[in-house]
Formats: structure tokens, sequence, C-alpha cells
């Protein structure tokens, strides 16, 4: 079986007990906590910052990984390192000089990668495949939780694996939005090895139940 990740996605958590929430949700399993950051101007929602970053930091052992849907990105990125962030994604659309981000990210001692929006076109991969830890397809348009899986995203998920596999590079190919007990084995099949999972595992109260059929079906593919 491929070496595949569960990464909870805190912002369908209980922001008023988000200490108890991460050590809960990786006592269930959880590989990665996924931190989303929404700036009321990149995408129409607010969310949480480098402050909170820090708070939860010392709760878990596993990496966080910050998914900036900020813009600009570069100013904010420091700032998440030194909170603590193990692997920080942007979206090439909101950054200047996307190159100089990424950069900035690994100079910061993060792991670095890039996210894609539904309609957002792969040809930003084109000349920066050796500087990426981490590639994102949004299978939501990014802003909230709780949407719906859009099933385009599963061709742009293959396609992403092909050109992972050709890079001969080891690229996390993470899949962010309306993933579900029942289409996590349909987005591995079509090639994804990191899961962000939000209200199907904060939305239950066992979190364990729901990370635990989550494997079982990756177990299956
Ligand atoms: O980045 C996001 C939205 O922009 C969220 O991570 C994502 O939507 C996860 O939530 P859910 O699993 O409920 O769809």
């Amino acid at each position: 079986m491929a070496n595949y990740r569960i990464a909870p996605s805190i912002l369908s958590a209980d922001f008023a007990r988000l200490g108890e929430e991460v050590r809960n949700v990786v006592t269930a399993g959880a590989d990665i906590i996924h931190f989303d950051v929404m700036d009321n101007h990149y995408v129409p929602n607010l969310t949480i910052g480098p402050l909170v970053c820090e708070a939860i930091r010392p709760h878990v052992q596993v990496p966080i990984d910050v998914h900036l849907m900020v813009k600009p990105v570069d100013r904010i990125i420091p700032d998440f390192a030194k909170a603590g962030a193990n692997i920080i994604t942007f979206h090439p659309e909101a950054s200047v000089h996307i190159d100089r981000s990424l950069q900035l990210i690994r100079d910061h001692g993060c792991k670095a990668g890039l996210v894609f929006n539904p309609a957002t076109p792969l040809h930003y991969l084109d000349h920066v495949m050796d500087r990426l830890d981490m590639i994102l397809i949004m299978s939501v348009n990014p802003g909230f939780g709780g949407q719906s899986f859009i099933p385009e995203a599963l061709s742009k998920i293959a396609a992403v694996r092909r050109r992972i596999d050709d890079s001969g590079r080891d690229i996390m190919l993470e899949v962010d939005g309306g993933i579900k007990i029942e289409n996590i084995a349909e987005a591995a099949r079509a090639g994804a090895d990191t899961f962000v999972a939000g209200s199907a595992i904060f939305g239950k109260p066992d979190y364990k139940t729901v990370i635990d059929a989550m494997r079982g079906q990756l177990a299956q593919v």
C-alpha cells in the first residue's frame, strides 16, 4: 500500500477548544494537521494566523501543513515558519514571484508547495518541479469547509501524478475539499497520497472511527 497520509483540516474544529481538538485528532490517527489561512481578500473568508499556529504547536508532534489562501503571500511566510509550520503552500496566482516565494519558504526551513484551484492551470508547475515538496489540488473552490467534491479534480490529480512520477522526485500530492469516507479511495486511485478532510472528521463525534474507515478504504486501493 502507498504511504497515505490523512490531514484533518482544523477549519471545521471547535476553535474554542483548539488545543484539545488537535490532540484528539492526532490520537485518533491524523498524520498531519492541515491549517487553513484565509484573508478575506484572496478568498471571501477570514480565519486564523501565525499566533494560532504557535498556540497549537506544543500540542502536537505531527507536521503542521499551512495552506495560505492569502494575497500577497511573502510577508506572512516567515511568521508562519517561526510559529512552527512544517509545510507551507500558496496559490501561484497570489504570488508576484513564485520562485521567490518557494525559496523564501525553504530558506525558513519549511517544505514548500503550490496549490491549484479547480480552474487554475497546471502550467505553473513547468519550471518549479525541482523546488516543490507538495502539490495541493483543490477539489472545491477555496474559502469554506463543507462543500461538495468537484469530480473534475480527479483528472487533474491524475495529470499531476504523472508529472510527479516523471520528475522522479518525492513530492506529496495532496487533495483538499469534500473528501469523505465515500470518495477518498477514488482520489487515491487518481494518484493522491495526502488527504485533507475537515467536516468529514470534525463533524462527527468519533474522529477515530472516521479516520479508521478512511484508512480501510485506502487499504483497498
Ligand atoms: O481549504 C479548505 C477550504 O478552502 C478546506 O481545507 C477544505 O474545504 C476542507 O474542508 P471540507 O473537508 O469540509 O471540504
